[in-house]
């Protein structure tokens, strides 16, 4: 478990991070997401002990980061921002070293080392100096050296950035499979990496905390959420819409695209948790001439939801 209370960071005058709590336990997989200078790195680097806090405590798995901080860090893995590496080791003498520095020698520390070498996909690299990685292997070592020690709470700032949609993907499947005995907290700016990896997303604007839900219950928050989506072709289109209107547990029907004979409805229902996509094709369906070109119930987008949330 690991439980943040009441985090905050003042730089100068600047409120960084404002009484920030929450708690996660394993099995969570913890998207942060926030606009740009949100405070979502400032909170890991106080979660893991790379600057203390001004004010509030980090537990990790019962140990205190500031009170008992090797206790706490041993447990964590930590990929920062921009993926510092030694640039002049090779990736095989930087991972060896950051074997080291977590306890491993030996026959062991070769074994972890190889295994991970294999695992982050850096077999052709290895013996490859850091400083002549592409940003995208960069970010794959540093990736290695958080997950090296297989710790219970790995913290990801950003890990797909600069990766190709390849090596996204790979990332992200190595999160998920990890993810059943660790909890996960990882930072990004891309919506459809929460969807696809996340179990849970934590919204920061301004420092604060603004949302903290799943992602389905995020995208639930939509204003489009249940509405249906129907194009329609053929002549009688308005009589269609009256009778749409009509229709019980219908709220509203607008027309948002018209071309000549084809014309787009949005159908709001009075509950959008109600599907009225079945009773909305045999009530088109009476109309001579009348054809469905589409019909698509919208599910809510993140980053609607998103923007309405973070600026207000
Ligand atoms: N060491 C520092 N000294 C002064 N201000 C800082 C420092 N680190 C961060 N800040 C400020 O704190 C705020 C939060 O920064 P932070 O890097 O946490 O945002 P972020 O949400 O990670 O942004 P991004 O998505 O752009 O990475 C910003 O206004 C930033 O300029």
């Amino acid at each position: 478990m690991i439980e943040v209370k009441n985090l905050t960071k003042q730089f100068g005058h600047h409120l960084a991070v404002d009484d920030i709590s929450f708690s996660a336990d394993k099995g969570e997989i913890l998207g942060f997401l926030g606009p740009n200078g949100a405070g979502k790195s400032t909170t890991m680097r106080m979660i893991t002990g790379f600057f203390p806090p001004t004010a509030g405590t980090v537990i990790i798995g019962g140990s205190d980061i500031q009170t008992d901080s090797i206790a706490a860090r041993r447990k964590i893995g930590y990929l920062p921002e921009n993926a510092p590496v030694y640039p002049d080791m090779t990736v095989s003498r930087y991972l060896d070293f950051c074997a080291a520095i977590r306890g491993f020698s030996g026959a062991d520390k070769r074994q972890r080392v190889g295994e991970t070498i294999e695992r982050c996909f850096l077999g052709g690299v290895r013996q490859q100096s850091v400083s002549t990685l592409s940003k995208g292997y960069k970010q794959r070592v540093c990736f290695a050296q958080s997950i090296l020690h297989d710790p219970e709470y790995l913290i990801l700032d950003e890990p797909t950035d600069g990766l190709d949609p390849n090596q996204k993907h790979e990332v992200r499947l190595m999160i998920r499979e990890m993810s059943a005995s660790k909890v996960i907290i990882f930072s990004t700016h891309i919506l459809d990496e929460v969807d696809t990896v996340c179990n849970r997303a934590i919204i920061i604007a301004g420092g604060k905390v603004v949302a903290d839900d799943t992602p389905d219950g995020l995208r639930r928050r939509s204003a489009f959420h249940g509405s249906v989506a129907l194009t329609l072709t053929g002549d009688a289109i308005d009589a269609a819409k009256a009778r749409l209107e009509e229709m019980a547990g219908v709220a509203s029907v607008s027309a948002v695209a018209h071309d000549g004979d084809r014309c787009t409805l949005r159908i709001f229902p009075d509950d959008p948790d109600v599907p009225i996509a079945d009773r909305i094709i045999t009530a088109v369906g009476d109309d001579d001439g009348l054809r469905i070109a589409s019909i698509f119930v919208e599910q809510g987008r993140l980053d609607d939801v998103f923007r309405d949330i973070t600026t207000g």
